[in-house]
């Protein structure tokens, strides 16, 4: 096949300077056998042999972190490289793509990948990735269940892009969000303005959902100064698959690029997968880039499993785990200082799930029985394409943690146990019993300590004592329980000064495995 260098000019700094590097470049490049390679001034530069191409959201990060651990495989310099999705980006040439790259180690058998997630849901890459990299490229597509996925780029956009994101204004509606530093004329930011809240982005993402969620006549927020979202994160039934929504309909944007490439080039892999069972998934990984992985890497030497459930390389940590929804949601992070209402058994129903999605990581069984509904027909369309029913079985290993993962997810197996908890919880009264237990533990006046430890046992003493948690699987319940569980429990405290103490504690303090309450449960 053709050379990519005959598609796209390489720009001047790539090209030898004198004569010595001339020499030198040509031959590299005959013993090298290899049409991706160019040599450069400080070494001998490669195209990438893999890319990890979506979906946004889908563990990416995770697996590109996996991947960097194989010493034959070397991932880009920048995060993201954006090339073949990005115009301005593709617009600078090969040459910019391949210094992506640091030059190949010499003697060394490498290959270099990238990963960005924004190449699966982009109409132009997959016939530059085809032109630049050949046919022969290998693909891999991480495809997570797309109302998780949906509500993990809500946290995304609300929790990090809303700081520092400014928005184009066009006419009355919101086109791209820009980093701030470039958005033009007309850029407005978003900071100050109310966030959305989940349901509120979605409604505004799909006219037909705000029908559900509002009554008909309601405006859809998107207004300028109302609580709004980008208008990109709609039109699901558009051109574009750019948005919340549109992002998780994965089946057209499969058929996209299997226009341009040989399914046996494409490994799909379910997220969730990746994330509770990532040591055969790197072996399936590894089958897959052979024959250009030449030797096979035990990862379970190499991963290890952390408290929350899923692994990280040994000795280091995916930025992206410490941020996000399912890792806060099992680590029972506080998303925001938000104060809920201390009265929460007054709250009616509709209340409290506002409650429930704007102060906590879940999403209410309401919003996420629209979101079924929303992704039926097109997951119906992924399975027949894929011919697996990829989000139906949860397979033993992830039995374990599948209602954590479920509830930050999106899954609609959980949603009305939790609100049943709610219901449950702020009709009854935390034991006197547990009470008693904690302050005899720690005593009143120990109170940072009762902060530290005490508050979480309390609630856990609680939760068991209702039946709410089952004593085998202790801590996969609590952690599914925890974020709005010990709020409201806090509610019910009886004592006033206790209750304060275990809001500030619940608000500030991260979950500690190591006070785990089994210690506390087992007295
Ligand atoms: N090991 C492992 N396996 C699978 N999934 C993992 C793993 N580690 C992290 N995650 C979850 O992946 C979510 C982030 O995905 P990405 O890295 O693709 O995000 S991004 O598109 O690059 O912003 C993000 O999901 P949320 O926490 O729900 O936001 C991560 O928790």
């Amino acid at each position: 096949s053709p050379s990519p260098f005959q598609y796209l000019k390489l720009s001047l700094k790539d090209k030898p300077k004198t004569n010595n590097e001339k020499q030198n470049a040509t031959a590299v490049q005959r013993s090298d056998n290899s049409s991706h390679c160019r040599s450069s001034p400080d070494g001998r530069r490669c195209l990438p042999r893999l890319l990890i191409i979506g979906t946004q959201k889908g563990g990416t990060g995770a697996l590109r972190s996996f991947l960097s651990l194989h010493p034959e495989l070397q991932e880009s310099r920048s995060n993201e490289p954006a090339f073949f999705n990005r115009d301005r980006n593709y617009h600078r040439g090969v040459g910019w793509y391949l210094w992506q790259w640091r030059p190949m180690p010499a003697g060394k058998h490498v290959n270099n990948f990238e990963k960005t997630p924004g190449y699966l849901n982009s109409i132009t890459a997959p016939e530059r990735v085809r032109k630049v990299l050949g046919p022969e490229v290998k693909l891999i597509l991480l495809l997570r269940n797309p109302a998780g996925r949906a509500y993990s780029q809500y946290r995304l956009m609300t929790e990090t892009f809303w700081k520092r994101v400014s928005v184009r204004l066009v006419q009355s509606s919101i086109s791209a969000p820009c980093a701030k530093s470039k958005c033009r004329n007309g850029g407005q930011t978003i900071k100050g303005l109310p966030r959305p809240s989940f349901k509120e982005m979605l409604a505004d993402a799909a006219p037909s959902l705000a029908a559900k969620y509002y009554a008909t006549n309601v405006s859809i927020p998107g207004e300028i100064g109302a609580p709004t979202c980008y208008r990109r994160c709609l039109n699901p039934e558009g051109k574009t698959w750019n948005g919340i929504l549109s992002r998780g309909l994965y089946a057209p944007m499969i058929r996209h690029w299997l226009e341009y490439f040989d399914r046996k080039q494409m490994l799909i892999i379910k997220t969730e997968d990746l994330y509770f069972d990532p040591i055969r998934m790197m072996g399936m990984v590894q089958d897959f880039l052979k024959p250009e992985l030449e030797n096979t890497i035990d990862y379970s030497k190499l991963l290890v499993k952390t408290k929350d459930g899923h692994y990280d390389p040994a000795n280091s940590e995916t930025k992206a785990d410490k941020r996000g929804p399912m890792a806060a949601l099992l680590k029972g992070k506080s998303s925001g200082k938000a104060k809920v209402p201390m009265n929460m058994s007054e709250l009616e129903e509709e209340q409290l799930m506002d409650i429930i999605e704007k102060n906590s990581h879940g999403v209410s069984p309401q919003t996420k029985a629209l979101l079924n509904e929303f992704f039926a027909n097109s997951l119906e369309d992924l399975y027949s394409l894929m011919g697996e029913r990829l989000w139906e079985k949860v397979s033993d290993a992830n039995e374990r943690h599948r209602k954590s993962y479920d509830f930050a997810s999106g899954n609609d197996t959980t949603g009305s146990d939790f609100l049943e908890l709610c219901r449950t919880l702020r009709k009854k009264h935390v034991p006197s019993v547990a009470t008693k237990q904690v302050t005899k533990k720690h005593g009143k006046s120990t109170e940072d300590r009762f902060i530290g430890i005490g508050a979480n046992q309390l609630l856990f003493s609680a939760l068991l004592e209702h039946s709410v948690v089952d004593p085998e699987n202790a801590i996969s319940d609590f952690n599914h329980y925890l974020i709005v569980a010990r709020r409201t429990v806090a509610t019910m405290l009886p004592d006033e000064a206790v209750k304060e103490l275990f809001l500030d504690a619940l608000m500030d303090q991260e979950f500690d495995y190591d006070t785990a309450p089994y210690g506390f449960a087992s007295t």
